[in-house]
């Protein structure tokens, strides 16, 4: 949101019917586009299933606490948190003030005093039925004594294997709306969503079972960033750049999306998961789709989603010996000394090769880097290679797209020299130092001057001061609440993703093993040899 539409007076919104949980009518129709302005969600329960975790501490209570600061969330309000560990209203209370305090801001007595009234805690599994039926009776209070209307959103910040349960229980307990029900029910599904295709499916079916598409919004946080939302900005709200978006004019595409941090105390998850299942089915698939997709025709949930999808439709699969090719992998190995501390004579700290990280099981095969180069098979893009790269342990924190023009067919004369100019490129900062830069030729002042690329250099920061974006997970919470799915995946797209990566995870885990790079590097050498091989090499990341 920017700060114009923040500035916009908010509206209440009334609500549509809602649709059955096998019902095919969408259950309201889109509220905010993700050019949207602000608005006040409808009085509402927020249950957050896994509610002690590190999601919610996190980034969850510090997202719903700026919401309420913004004054975004209606007055009509309550939080209603679960996990198996047997506490109390008090104790809860008592921890999502300290994950205030710890992840965001320690928040002003008064004010939280007469927030955290709304907050209540219900302790139990979600496979026992018991845990639903104290739920039951606890939103009823909570709808009498806070007002909140029969008005459902569950957040599932839970470990995947019980994802399909909690669903389930739910359904069996009654807690989903019917359509004749005067009020909604959601649910937010966290990632992963499924270790591969029919992992997916199978849970899609679990949640359909109990939940309309509709109802169904499964996160993916990179949707909720501002670059992100603000790339089709870019593309459509401007018409210089779409005569100049397709096969014509562009060469190739590249997305990176660079960790410095390794694995962390998350080996436990990561080491089954990988780069490629934990950053490219869904973040940098994201990517690409909200790069190569066509205009939709309106700024609504479906038509955004469809031109999405068609992207991933349009991807032709890599399987056989072009998985060798065009799919590399990685895993960082101990790093090397920087030659910059070696030059400030001090001894750069070494970083543990991922093997040797807490957790991770000896031998372990799993890729903390993958890159990929697709191609997606449409009239616009035909013949345009997608790179796209990620990795833990790489010297930069950094995810940008590159979209790297056709070189000058003619080079630059003059009576001295013969200039072969670099083609013009024109990069998107996702983050950090959201912005976008124009590379193009210019003339080294002089007589003789060479040709040097400069850069126009747009940086959100400096052009909208004061302005602060919100963080990914204050956007979705907001969106979810206002039954706007744009930036939510939908059940096609996440299978047209697992579609695409399923071939390369399967011919990964049947053998092989990932090229080991230096922590701090920019991966193995087989990623430079991607591009190379084509006669093209990664963008430098300038942060
Ligand atoms: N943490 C993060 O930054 C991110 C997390 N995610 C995803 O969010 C989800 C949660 O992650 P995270 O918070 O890190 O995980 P944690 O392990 O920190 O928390 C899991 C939570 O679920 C509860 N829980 C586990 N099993 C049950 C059960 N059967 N019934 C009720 N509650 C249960 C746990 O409490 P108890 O053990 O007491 O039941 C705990 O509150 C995962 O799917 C993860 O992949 C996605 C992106 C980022
Ligand atoms: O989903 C995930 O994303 C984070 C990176 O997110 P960012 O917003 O910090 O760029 C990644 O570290 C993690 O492994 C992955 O599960």
């Amino acid at each position: 949101m920017s700060e114009t539409e923040l500035a916009a007076p908010p509206e209440v919104l009334g609500d549509v019917p809602t649709a059955g949980p096998q019902g095919e009518t969408p259950l309201r129709t889109p509220m905010v586009s993700p050019l949207g302005r602000a608005r006040i969600p409808e009085p509402l329960a927020l249950v957050v299933f896994g509610a002690t975790g590190d999601l919610m501490r996190r980034k969850l209570m510090p997202a719903l606490w700026r919401l309420k600061q913004e004054g975004m969330l209606p007055d009509d309000f309550a939080i209603v948190g679960n996990a198996r560990e047997a506490t109390d209203d008090a104790d809860f209370r008592e921890r999502m003030r300290g994950a205030l305090a710890e992840f965001a801001k320690e928040p002003d007595a008064a004010e939280w005093e007469a927030f955290s009234h709304r907050l209540r805690f219900v302790g139990g599994s979600t496979d026992d039925p018991s845990t639903f039926v104290q739920l039951a009776k606890v939103l009823g209070e909570v709808d009498k004594e806070c007002g909140t209307r029969g008005n459902r959103l569950f957040y599932l910040a839970l470990p995947p294997s019980v994802v399909a349960q909690t669903a389930e229980g739910l359904g069996r307990a009654g807690l989903v709306c019917h359509p004749e029900d005067r009020c909604y029910t959601r649910i937010i599904v966290e990632k992963p969503f499924g270790r591969d295709l029919d992992s997916a499916k199978a849970l899609n079916a679990s949640l359909l079972k109990v939940f309309a598409e509709p109802q169904i919004f499964r996160i993916d946080h990179y949707l909720g960033k501002e670059t992100l939302q603000n790339l089709l900005v870019f593309r459509f709200a401007n018409t210089i750049w779409e005569p100049l978006w397709q096969r014509n004019y562009v060469d190739h595409v590249q997305i990176t999306v660079s960790e410095t941090v390794g694995v962390e105390s998350r080996a436990g998850y990561y080491d089954r998961s990988g780069a490629l299942r934990d950053m490219i089915q869904s973040h940098l698939l994201q990517i690409l789709t909200l790069v190569a997709m066509e205009p939709p025709a309106s700024y609504d949930a479906d038509s955004i989603r469809n031109e999405k999808v068609k992207v991933l439709q349009a991807i032709p699969l890599l399987q056989g010996e072009d998985i060798d090719r065009y799919a590399v992998r990685g895993q960082y190995a101990a790093s090397e000394e920087s030659s910059a501390s070696e030059k400030d004579g001090e001894k750069g700290a070494s970083m543990p090769a991922y093997r040797d990280e807490k957790d991770v099981p000896e031998g372990s095969r799993t890729e903390t880097f993958a890159a990929l180069r697709l191609l997606v098979d449409n009239w616009r893009w035909a013949g345009v290679p997608f790179y796209l790269r990620t990795g833990k342990r790489l010297p930069a924190k950094q995810s940008e797209v590159v979209i790297r023009f056709r070189p000058a067919p003619h080079p630059v004369r003059d009576q001295v020299q013969d200039d072969t100019p670099a083609p013009n490129a024109l990069v998107l900062h996702i983050q950090p130092d959201e912005g976008i830069s124009l590379f193009f030729e210019a003339k080294v002042p002089g007589i003789r001057g060479p040709l040097r690329p400069v850069s126009m250099d747009f940086k959100y920061t400096s052009a909208f001061e004061g302005a602060e974006s919100p963080e990914a997970y204050q956007r979705l919470l907001l969106d979810a609440m206002l039954g706007d799915a744009t930036l939510f995946a939908r059940r096609d797209e996440v299978e047209a993703a697992w579609t695409l990566i399923t071939p390369i995870l399967q011919a990964w885990e049947a053998g092989g093993e990932p090229d080991p790079y230096p922590a701090n590097s920019w991966g193995p050498e087989c990623a430079t040899e991607l591009l190379a091989r084509e006669g093209r090499s990664w963008h430098e990341p300038t942060g």
